[in-house]
């Protein structure tokens, strides 16, 4: 059997959760996570923005292992602050090193820029990962079902609310949206990226969106490039969005934004 990107993943962040553990006990971690400033309502933020517009969840990206460098001049703060600027509702921040460049200090950082909920973006197996992110002020943890168990996700899940967070259930296909609706957490993101090839196409959320219930939140991650895909996705009841890459990779983010979350007609 051919190991896929997820199980490479999903094997170096076992190793490196067991040495972050031997260097940092669960107890200092939980006094961490105690002392972090208080959660801000992520989802509810979503919820409010969708209401009357687009909820956008800003991810500050430097790189991507399908994608390589995504952008050279890359400061979590100053990126944080442009997706704001720009109109974003929440920011989503890459921990993971090896496959994303990322930092868990990228997170504190960003977030501490601005005002608005946070999301930490990595790939989550045990619970003393949940406990790091509050600490690392994380709003919002994401739960991807293609890399775990239904009893993992229900932990990783609980261990988030205990703490007051939200999480973002993150589905591929149909067995595992099934998957996700069973868990309490309104917030179901469609991932329109393959997780184990890569490949990326909308046609995934026009496909899951007809299966999520009214009564969550359905936000589509992924590929989205233009104001077009995001009406697009709005047309098939997606009204919250997940985009890292495409704004990435403009030199004025906070414009980009503005202009990506305008309205057609006004623009
Ligand atoms: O850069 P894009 O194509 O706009 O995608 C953003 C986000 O959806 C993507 O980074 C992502 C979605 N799910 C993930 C899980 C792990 C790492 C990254 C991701």
């Amino acid at each position: 059997m051919t190991l896929t990107i997820l199980d490479k993943i999903k094997a170096y962040k076992l190793e490196e959760v067991a040495a972050d553990k031997a260097a940092t006990p669960l107890g200092a971690v939980e006094d961490a996570a105690r002392a972090a400033p208080s959660v801000r309502p992520f989802a509810e933020a979503l919820r409010t923005a969708a209401a009357t517009g687009y909820g956008l969840i800003a991810e500050v990206k430097k790189a991507s292992p399908s994608k390589g460098l995504i952008r050279e001049d890359f400061h979590p703060a100053t990126l944080a602050r442009a997706y704001e600027d720009g109109g974003a509702t929440c920011l989503s921040v890459l921990t993971d090193t090896p496959s994303f460049q990322g930092a868990k200090t990228f997170l504190t950082e960003a977030r501490s820029a601005t005002s608005l909920p946070a999301l930490r973006k990595d790939f989550m197996y045990d619970t003393y990962q949940v406990a790091e992110a509050r600490a690392l002020h994380a709003d919002c943890i994401l739960i991807i079902m293609a890399s775990v168990s239904d009893a993992q996700a229900a932990e990783l899940e609980d261990a988030a609310h205990r703490w007051g967070m939200d999480a973002l259930i993150e589905v591929h296909d149909g067995p595992e949206l099934d998957r996700a609706l069973r868990l309490k957490s309104a917030l179901i993101g469609v991932n329109n990226r393959n997780l184990k090839t890569f490949e990326t196409s909308l046609d995934t959320t026009r496909t899951l969106s007809k299966r999520v219930p009214h009564n969550r939140l359905l936000i589509s991650e992924s590929g989205l490039n233009t104001r077009d895909d995001l009406a697009d996705m709005a047309s098939y009841g997606a009204r919250t969005f997940l985009i890292g890459e495409s704004l990435m990779r403009q030199a004025d983010v906070a414009t980009a934004t503005r202009q990506l979350l305008s309205d057609p007609v006004s623009a």
